[in-house]
């Protein structure tokens, strides 16, 4: 069980939920700057996604915390991350970066929650990498409607 305090992250919504996950992925970071972490190495990733509110769906819910999972865990999981089609190795802003991976993760969630019709909203995603590093991922603007 994961039991941590992450950064709080300000909005005006009412109901706010976080689902944390850990996964466990290999990666590299393709550029000669990144130092060793240009060889391929792995983490156990600790990922915290922050959905926000003011209506619930038919079943009282945000979002379930399994439709979470299943977007994010599922999909990177006991992968390479480099090999996964929303990674690119030729563009910075798509390496398997903690930045890119915090980033991609809030893309893939708030992709999912425009499908639902009570209008939730990804207002963070926390991505620890080790236990010295971590990255908090804030959409510059919650959109409403
Ligand atoms: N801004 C970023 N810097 C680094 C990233 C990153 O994604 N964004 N990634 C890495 C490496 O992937 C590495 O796995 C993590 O780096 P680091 O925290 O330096 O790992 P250490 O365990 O060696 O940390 P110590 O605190 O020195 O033990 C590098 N940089
Ligand atoms: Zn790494």
């Amino acid at each position: 069980m994961i039991q941590q305090m992450y950064p709080q992250t300000l909005h005006p919504y009412s109901y706010e939920l976080n689902k944390d996950m850990q996964i466990s992925a290999a990666h590299y970071v393709p550029n000669d700057e990144a130092g060793k972490c240009r060889r391929l190495h792995g983490h156990t990733y600790f990922i915290n996604v922050t959905v926000a509110g003011d209506e619930l769906d038919q079943s009282g819910f945000l979002i379930n915390f399994a439709h979470i999972k299943q977007l994010v865990h599922d999909r990177f999981d006991h992968t390479i991350l480099n090999e996964n089609e929303v990674f690119d190795d030729k563009d910075p802003n798509k390496f398997p970066t903690t930045e890119v991976v915090a980033r991609t993760i809030y893309e893939i969630i708030q992709q999912h929650l425009d499908t639902l019709g009570h209008n939730p909203k990804c207002v963070g995603v926390f991505v620890r990498e080790t236990p010295t590093s971590y990255v908090m991922y804030r959409p510059k603007q919650v959109k409403n409607g």
